[in-house]
């Protein structure tokens, strides 16, 4: 099973570079204006013109009306728009009608009851990122370095392919995998020295965790007898 390694909140062609070699298969960049990560527009199209084809560019916003997101289709042409603020199913599906690409719906969990939200926005998104809800108080609604509770993912049927963010560090990357069965990881702050400071060591670090994990569960699948061998979601 191949894992997709997103890093997001990338700032600098020498972080984005890092991440590249490292083999991370898509990059983020942040327009949000209180995120330590956040660029404009102009930095993030110079940024992210590094990038094309040699990883996907997602644009992450956060409840961004039309003419934002405009802007950043214009300037940046993302191969995804990650919404990660309080956009309805009505408005993913109106997002994605618009511009004509894959979005992304990022989902705060924090208890079982927040997995009774997926259903609705899986039916409208192209894949579901399922992050830690921000704490109370905290001034990003995501990019906040905190995990949830990973085992609420266990069992999770869902139509959509998902990813997991939130809290996810080199160290905790291999294990999350394992419990949730994600098919592909976002981290922003467990690769970084400071807010908004990407460490490249640990980027490399982070993308060879989850590398180890996906060639591991390969070794587990190809030991099975074929009719044993999918390791779906
Ligand atoms: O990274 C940010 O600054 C950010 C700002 C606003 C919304 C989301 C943001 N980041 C996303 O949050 C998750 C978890 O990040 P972390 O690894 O816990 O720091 C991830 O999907 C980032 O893309």
């Amino acid at each position: 099973m191949a894992i997709e390694i997103k890093i997001c909140g990338l700032k600098t062609p020498e972080t984005l570079e890092a991440a590249l070699a490292a083999g991370a298969d898509m990059v983020g960049a942040v327009f949000f204006a209180p995120s330590p990560r956040h660029l404009d527009l102009a930095t993030a199209a110079a940024l992210m013109a590094r990038a094309r084809g040699r990883a996907q560019v997602v644009a992450l916003t956060v409840d961004a009306d039309d003419a934002a997101l405009d802007d950043i289709v214009a300037a940046v042409d993302p191969q995804a728009l990650q919404l990660h603020g309080r956009e309805t199913a009505e408005r993913v599906a109106a997002i994605r009608a618009r511009f004509g690409r894959p979005v992304w719906k990022a989902i705060g969990i924090a208890g079982r009851e927040d997995l009774a939200r997926l259903p609705d926005y899986a039916a409208v998104a192209d894949r579901l990122l399922l992050d830690a809800k921000a704490p109370k108080g905290a001034a990003l609604p995501g990019g906040n370095g905190v995990p949830f509770d990973w085992n609420l993912l266990a069992g999770l049927d869902l139509a959509k392919p998902f990813m997991l963010s939130g809290g996810l560090t080199p160290e905790n990357v291999g294990h999350a995998l394992a419990l949730t069965r994600a098919r592909g990881v976002d981290v922003s702050s467990g690769v970084e020295s400071a807010p908004g400071v990407k460490d490249p060591a640990r980027i490399a670090a982070f993308v060879r965790a989850a590398r180890a994990f996906e060639t591991a569960a390969g070794s587990r699948a190809s030991a099975l007898p074929a009719e044993q061998t999918s390791l779906a979601p």
